[in-house]
């Protein structure tokens, strides 16, 4: 291979994260070629409709996939907390890498934390997660829709748009942004997306020089506890249509794992947690527990 060609979309903070990527790359193999294929997804072009009325998470992947099927890039990087649970046939992650800060960030230019927030304070996030977490804790908050990329975010909050906005402190940190995080809303009483903070990388499966060059970069810890959040987001059915959280730890060898099915609109939330060896079937584990005491009511299922 004389150049690795990485597809990206073209927000700030996929622009860092392909970079990041492209960095690691060159650093584990000493005179390889990595470049940059930047290109727009639909999920980032229609920002006045919900993700799940123009098709949900997938829309960021497709138009990066498409290009990889073409030959006109070798790998995409991604967020792994927007990457459907179902994988494209034909496509595969051969490298999940060490996750950043798992946690959510409270951004606010005039309030420390969630609990600083006088009633009806006006709370900027589109996320059904952040909103049904948000609803648990303070059932008198005003949640007001909050889409675009985090400098978009974050120029609505300053403009006095919201009170305050939820974020994920992975990207703020990723761009700098370190300051505006006022405070961790921190596990297990908070919870975020499954894999949120991991970054992954997307290649063709029949693409074994790919494949070859990207598993440096996979660290197995991370791929262990985010295969159990994606194994009971997908036991739940879970998308960006449904509001669920997930997060697992390590410790000792052992897989210990948090959920969580909220509802955006009343407040109900259901919790479970489980321990064990295989990701696989913790996540389906926790994901029945969740369902029995609940959530199928929640899910609608
Ligand atoms: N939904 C967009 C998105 N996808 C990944 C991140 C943050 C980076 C990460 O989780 O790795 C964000 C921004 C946010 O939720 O604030």
């Amino acid at each position: 291979m004389t150049t690795l060609r990485i597809a990206t979309r073209k927000s700030p903070l996929a622009l860092w994260q392909s970079e990041h990527v492209a960095d690691a790359l060159r650093a584990a193999h000493p005179g390889l070629a990595v470049e940059l294929v930047p290109m727009s997804t639909r999920g980032d072009e229609v920002l006045d409709r919900s993700l799940a009325a123009i098709g949900g998470k997938g829309l960021f992947l497709k138009e990066l996939e498409l290009a990889m099927q073409r030959g006109e890039a070798d790998c995409a990087v991604h967020s792994l907390k927007d990457v459907p649970m179902e994988l494209e046939p034909g496509f595969a992650l051969p490298a999940i890498l060490q996750r950043a800060d798992y946690a959510d960030a409270f951004v606010s230019n005039r309030f420390d934390d969630i609990a600083a927030l006088p009633p009806g304070a006006v709370v900027g996030t589109s996320s059904l997660r952040r909103q049904a977490q948000l609803r648990a804790l303070r059932p008198d908050l005003q949640l007001r829709d909050l889409r675009g990329n985090v400098n978009t975010r974050l120029a609505r909050l300053d403009a006095g748009d919201y009170d305050a906005i939820v974020l994920a402190c992975a990207g703020l940190q990723r761009l700098g942004f370190d300051a505006r995080i006022r405070s961790r809303l921190q596990a297990p009483d908070w919870l975020p997306a499954p894999a949120q903070g991991a970054i992954a990388i997307e290649c063709r499966d029949d693409d074994a020089a790919t494949i070859a060059l990207c598993v440096a970069l996979d660290h197995a810890d991370t791929r262990r506890c985010v295969e159990a959040e994606r194994a009971m987001n997908r036991a739940l059915h879970g998308s960006c249509h449904v509001p669920v959280a997930g997060f697992a730890t390590l410790a000792g060898g052992r897989l210990r794992l948090h959920g969580l099915v909220g509802s955006a609109d009343d407040g109900r939330a259901v919790r479970a947690q489980g321990e064990g060896e295989s990701a696989d079937a913790l996540g389906r584990e926790v994901a029945g527990e969740l369902l029995a005491s609940g959530a199928a009511e929640l899910l609608a299922l």
